[in-house]
């Protein structure tokens, strides 16, 4: 099977993108674990699907595979390289662009810049919603305490159409993100797994962030990572509403205020067109 696809990445969080509207696309995960190998495939993070629209109020339909071939919620970054692909394709002529992924509806606008703004809706911070099981009796100071071995760790948790945990750092340059990332994913709190987010708060208006991702391991950045964090932060009130957050790949603009939708803008590349054999 030939398989047309483009690469894009947003700020580094790289991304294969295939056209499902054009081409028969049906990839078991085992194709897909295939494709993201960054040796003998082609190498991604996620895969995105451009698909027709399941729902009369959108444009689209896309879908979202991690690079361990799980299908997944959401991606911030991969919303941002939807829309200029979908643009770019002439595949529509709106701006926002509305799209739904597997469990929401996103819209999207590209501005002069090329920029793009994900609306991502209002976040969920309920244990039941992300969902997550504590350890101790609740929250305290609005953190909630995760053992893991003989560490207590305070973290935040946001759903953001996607399962987030945030902890806040000092330094996120020396942020134990390989070792603790993966220990807060196994640690059995939460039941359909995690992205792991550490924050480290440089100003009112700009703070630093890493992420270890569900199903793929630290990428360059993490769109709904930094709206996980964003709203963790302007919750606690480190974060001012409005606000940079700079990941290992670039920076993300955020706003954000109790009760309103997340808003994220940033940028989109194409890198290039390719055909794979499957
Ligand atoms: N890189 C993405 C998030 C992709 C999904 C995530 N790994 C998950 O499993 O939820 C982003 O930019 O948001």
């Amino acid at each position: 099977m030939r398989l047309e696809f483009t690469k894009m990445h947003g700020l580094g969080n790289d991304f294969v993108v295939v056209n499902a509207i054009t081409q028969n696309v049906m990839l078991r995960p085992e194709q897909i674990r295939r494709l993201a190998d960054r040796h003998t495939g082609v190498g991604f993070d996620q895969l995105l699907i451009v698909e027709p629209p399941t729902r009369p109020d959108v444009e689209f339909s896309y879908r979202i595979f991690n690079a361990d071939g799980n299908e997944v919620e959401h991606c911030g970054n991969g919303a941002r390289c939807f829309a200029l692909f979908v643009t770019e394709q002439k595949l529509t002529r709106s701006n926002p662009i509305s799209v739904s992924t597997c469990n929401g509806v996103l819209s999207l606008n590209i501005d002069d810049n090329r920029l793009v703004t994900v609306d991502m809706g209002a976040p969920k911070t309920a244990p039941a919603d992300i969902p997550f099981a504590p350890h101790g009796d609740g929250q305290h100071n609005g953190l909630y305490r995760l053992d893991i071995g003989d560490q207590a760790v305070e973290l935040s948790v946001v759903n953001v159409g996607n399962p987030h945990a945030v902890v806040r750092v000092d330094n996120c340059d020396q942020a134990p993100v390989a070792t603790l990332g993966p220990q807060i994913q196994q640690s059995g709190a939460f039941a359909e797994g995690v992205n792991v987010g550490f924050l480290e708060i440089l100003s009112p208006t700009e703070a630093k962030l890493r992420v270890f991702e569900r199903g793929v391991g630290e990428t360059q950045a993490c769109g709904t990572g930094a709206c996980a964090a964003m709203v963790a932060a302007v919750s606690h009130g480190w974060l001012e509403p409005t606000a940079t957050l700079r990941l290992l790949g670039g920076a993300l603009q955020l706003s954000y205020q109790a009760g309103e939708p997340i808003l994220m803008t940033g940028p989109g590349e194409f890198i290039f067109d390719g055909t794979a054999r499957l």
